[in-house]
């Protein structure tokens, strides 16, 4: 199972989220999306890898919908050295410092739990793109390529 964990105000990452997941259905996954993410989404069933799509809100802020996830993280610390992740932070870089603080914030969280990111993080600034999708579509299909996720 793919999971794709979506931290949104406005809807921007949870449209990446439905725009990516044919992709790795193509892959050979089975997907599941979590508009309202709780740790137990994450470690209570088996995740064979996840994709985490988190706007910035704030000053470098958490989205509302994805703190309690954030909170019990951090809080819980269930520890996820099995865990294979990789990580789509929204943001806009007009807001200096906190670009893309909720994903930077979020990857630091996984880290600290012992989860493995695959690849870099891809940081999609509004200035540059207008529409998200059009930096992750293409991102992910490289992820996918060149991490070797395609499962048979
Ligand atoms: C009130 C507000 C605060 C924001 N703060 C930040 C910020 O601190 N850093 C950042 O990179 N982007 C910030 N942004 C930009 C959003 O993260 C960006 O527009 C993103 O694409 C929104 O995605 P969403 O539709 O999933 O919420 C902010 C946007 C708003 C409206």
């Amino acid at each position: 199972m793919l999971k794709i964990f979506v931290g949104t105000m406005y809807g921007g990452a949870l449209d990446v989220a439905e725009q990516v997941k044919p992709l790795f259905e193509e892959a050979g996954y089975e997907v599941a999306i979590f508009e309202n993410p709780s740790l137990e989404d994450l470690t209570g069933s088996r995740t064979d890898l996840a994709l985490f799509c988190v706007s910035t809100t704030g000053s470098g802020d958490i989205p509302g919908n994805l703190l309690p996830f954030a909170r019990a993280l951090d809080e819980q610390s269930p520890g996820l050295p099995s865990l294979r992740y990789g990580l789509i932070a929204l943001g806009d870089s007009s807001y200096g410092e906190t670009f893309c603080g909720a994903g930077r914030q979020l990857d630091a969280l996984l880290e600290g739990q012992g989860a493995q990111r695959l690849g870099e993080r891809l940081e999609i600034d509004a200035m540059e793109t207008f529409m998200a999708d059009d930096a992750a579509l293409p991102w992910v299909e490289e992820w996918i390529e060149t991490q070797q996720l395609k499962v048979a």
